[in-house]
């Protein structure tokens, strides 16, 4: 414990400061200590095949911090500040660079991005949903930024993500995490990028299944409870005979999860034709002093 002699206002002033310093310096060492993990961090995944970047365990560190907070210094600072930590560490084991979807009137989407990815981190700006997705696919970004799906939007970019290939842009994230601070007003949005989603890791879970044609919105959502799914947005999309569905799932749900083979069966549709889009972890939700 640091303890230092008020006198008068003056020096009071300055060994308050000198307390500040002392304060700094502690800060400053656990920060180079916290950096020197990723090497090993690094080399143990690579070794396990593990993700670099691992959204679970970057909420999971926060909803801690969040449960050990106290004092008047403001919890979404506290947010701010572990989100730098975070992905310049997560970018000391492999580049990272953000492409975020930023259309002329949804400016708070890049506030967004930039809240959650850092300051520090190529970030680039696109006018056009597939253009991010092309990024992502390409590899010339590791993470895409793109809007929360809505219902019955007319050409919806979840589509675009509908492959087996295991390499393809998965669901990993939703924006923002802790509230939106002085970022400009904008659609929550999600993350994605080339890498498995450790279903565990996931409190909601998307997916797209190919449904029979004129199948009902009531149809489908009791098709979802009999296989045992609790379903937060249903979106539809249909063209030339071919009608999807877009389900967001409360809780975990693995690929190879035995309700998403009842969903088939409940839907007298092939498994074949039912999509794993990836998922998230909920946002934390702050609660305001009473
Ligand atoms: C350090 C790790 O890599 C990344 C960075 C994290 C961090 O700085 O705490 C947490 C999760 C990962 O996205 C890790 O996986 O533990």
């Amino acid at each position: 414990m640091l303890d230092f002699p008020i006198m008068d206002s003056e020096t009071s002033l300055d060994s308050l400061r000198q307390k500040i310093d002392q304060i700094d310096d502690q800060l400053h060492d656990l920060l180079i200590e916290r950096t020197s993990l990723v090497e090993e961090i690094r080399s143990r995944k690579s070794r396990n095949g593990t993700p670099v970047i691992q959204p679970a365990r970057e909420a999971a560190i926060f909803r801690r911090l969040a449960g050990r907070h106290r004092g008047p210094f403001p919890l979404g600072a506290v947010h701010r500040i572990w989100r730098e930590i975070i992905t310049a560490i997560t970018a000391l084991q492999q580049p990272i660079a953000v492409a975020v979807h930023v259309p002329d009137d949804q400016p708070g989407a890049w506030d967004a991005a930039r809240d959650h990815y850092g300051s520090q981190v190529p970030m680039t700006p696109y006018s056009t949903i597939s253009q991010v997705i092309r990024a992502v696919s390409e590899r010339s970004a590791t993470i895409g930024v793109l809007p929360m799906p809505t219902e019955d939007e007319a050409d919806p970019w979840w589509r675009q993500l509908m492959s087996r290939d295991a390499g393809a842009p998965r669901i990993i994230g939703r924006l923002p995490f802790a509230g939106r601070g002085n970022a400009r007003t904008g659609r929550d949005a999600v993350a994605i990028a080339c890498q498995a989603v450790e279903p565990a890791s996931c409190d909601r879970t998307f997916i797209v299944v190919e449904v029979p044609a004129q199948i009902s919105r009531a149809r489908l959502q009791s098709c979802l409870s009999a296989a045992g799914f609790q379903c937060d947005l249903l979106a539809a999309w249909a063209s030339d005979g071919l009608s999807l569905a877009l389900a967001e799932l409360r809780g975990a749900v693995a690929p190879d999860d035995a309700r998403l083979a009842d969903l088939s069966a409940q839907l007298g549709e092939p498994i074949d034709r039912l999509f794993h889009l990836g998922g998230y972890a909920e946002p934390f939700v702050t609660t305001p002093r009473a």
